[in-house]
């Protein structure tokens, strides 16, 4: 049996604001920084280890993962940042406030671009400042690689293959993995590992902060996945699963 743990970067500043983030490379606010490090006081209280951490190549996640490897006093292991981690394009969205967008195109429409499963926001112009082409962190990427906007689908289309062809053989030699990445990353993910329909990953949200741990078998198929943490976390977890949580 294998063990994976995901989680989901601490609140981050465009969290707090209600603001679409994406590939924008926002820090975590206050609570996120707390979140990041009950996590690692928790995952250490429950006598877990890692050998090997990923992460995506946006600063929430890797300080996220920074505080729970200071608390673990895991400083010292691998660590992988992966593009393919990152949380989806949100195209033209990205930097937009979603009340403020709800109130132009109205609920039902911000539900689609957020929530359904192929549909894409509006996409990035060719010519737009805020293109992933203008930034370094993306050289190797080929232009087809480089999004300028991304639905769940386009998401799952460059996370899946990272898996198959990272993580899946890292877990399989028995190195334990955690992956601190983003709520829509993550979405995907386990939109696979749960073989969730279309419909059913509409209604997953997954809360900042909060350790998830997936129970894989030999051919890594999922035997149980939970949360970690006492009734308030758990608590928090369970809405977020529902979709009823706040906004972000
Ligand atoms: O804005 C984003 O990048 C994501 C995560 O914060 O938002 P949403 O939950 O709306 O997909």
């Amino acid at each position: 049996m294998f063990k994976l743990v995901l989680i989901r970067h601490g609140q981050s500043v465009w969290n707090l604001e209600n603001r679409f983030t994406g590939w924008t490379d926002v820090d975590l606010s206050d609570q996120g920084r707390a979140e990041a490090r009950a996590a690692g006081k928790l995952l250490c209280e429950l006598g877990y280890e890692f050998d090997l951490a990923f992460t995506s190549v946006l600063k929430r996640a890797i300080r996220t993962l920074n505080r729970i490897q200071e608390e673990m006093d895991l400083d010292w292991i691998p660590v992988i940042r992966a593009w393919q981690l990152n949380e989806r394009h949100y195209g033209a969205l990205q930097g937009l406030n979603k009340a403020e967008m709800i109130d132009k195109f109205g609920e039902a429409q911000i539900k689609i671009w957020r929530r359904s499963y192929a549909i894409l926001p509006p996409a990035l112009a060719l010519n737009d400042q805020r293109h992933p082409k203008l930034d370094r962190r993306y050289a190797d990427l080929t232009p087809e690689q480089l999004p300028v906007a991304e639905s769940l689908k386009l998401t799952l289309e460059r996370v899946l293959p990272y898996w198959h062809s990272v993580l899946e053989p890292t877990i399989l030699s028995g190195k334990r993995v955690l992956i601190s990445a983003h709520g829509n990353s993550i979405r995907a993910l386990i939109k696979y590992l749960d073989n969730l329909s279309d419909t059913e990953i509409t209604e997953l949200n997954i809360p900042t902060g909060v350790p998830l741990v997936y129970e894989l078998d030999d051919n890594l198929r999922v035997i149980q996945h939970y949360y970690l943490g006492g009734s308030e976390v758990i608590a928090k977890a369970a809405v977020a699963h529902q979709g009823n949580a706040k906004t972000y």
